[in-house]
């Protein structure tokens, strides 16, 4: 079962939302910050190491992106109950020219600000507006009893 995007709101699961992003269901996330990543990330079995990233400059709050590869972060604190789980799409206007966003699951008991990839495959490149709607978050329940909530790296990231 996924929850209306309402509930989303009334539960606190997704807070500081950005106008027209409460959706039936779910809500849409907005743009928060955009980087570029200045070096290469490491993956191993157990390790791992996330690049670092040099702010892309906007002008008036919208940003000119050549093709390529962003980081971004999203504006809304999501906090996912620990009986629920987050999916989160791109914005069918984002694909639609020529933008994805990479992003995948929200583990029960998460909370904080979180991340995606931007990619622009639109060869003429994208301009985007901080604060645009460029996900949207879908939460559902996990059936059963859940003792086991997140506590990774990323737990209150970009709060
Ligand atoms: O597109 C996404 C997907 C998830 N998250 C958040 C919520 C999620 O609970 C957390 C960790 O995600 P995941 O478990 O996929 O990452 P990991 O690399 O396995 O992290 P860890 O090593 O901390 O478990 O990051 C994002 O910010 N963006």
């Amino acid at each position: 079962m996924f929850l209306r995007g309402w509930d989303l709101i009334m539960l606190g699961v997704v807070m500081g939302h950005a106008e027209r992003a409460v959706q039936p269901a779910g809500v849409d996330l907005s743009l928060g910050e955009i980087e570029r990543l200045s070096e290469p990330g490491f993956l191993g079995r157990e390790a791992k190491s996330v690049p670092g990233g040099e702010n892309v400059s906007c002008s008036n709050g919208v940003c000119e992106l050549s093709p390529g590869v962003y980081r971004v972060r999203f504006n809304e604190v999501v906090s996912i109950p620990q009986d629920s789980v987050g999916f989160c799409y791109p914005r069918s206007s984002l694909i639609r020219m020529g933008g994805y966003l990479g992003c995948a699951v929200w583990d029960p008991g998460y909370m904080g600000r979180g991340q995606a990839l931007l990619l622009v495959a639109n060869p003429h490149g994208l301009r985007i507006e901080i604060g645009a709607r460029v996900a949207q978050l879908v939460v559902a329940r996990v059936e059963g009893p859940n003792t086991w909530i997140y506590s990774g790296d990323y737990q209150g990231e970009g709060l």
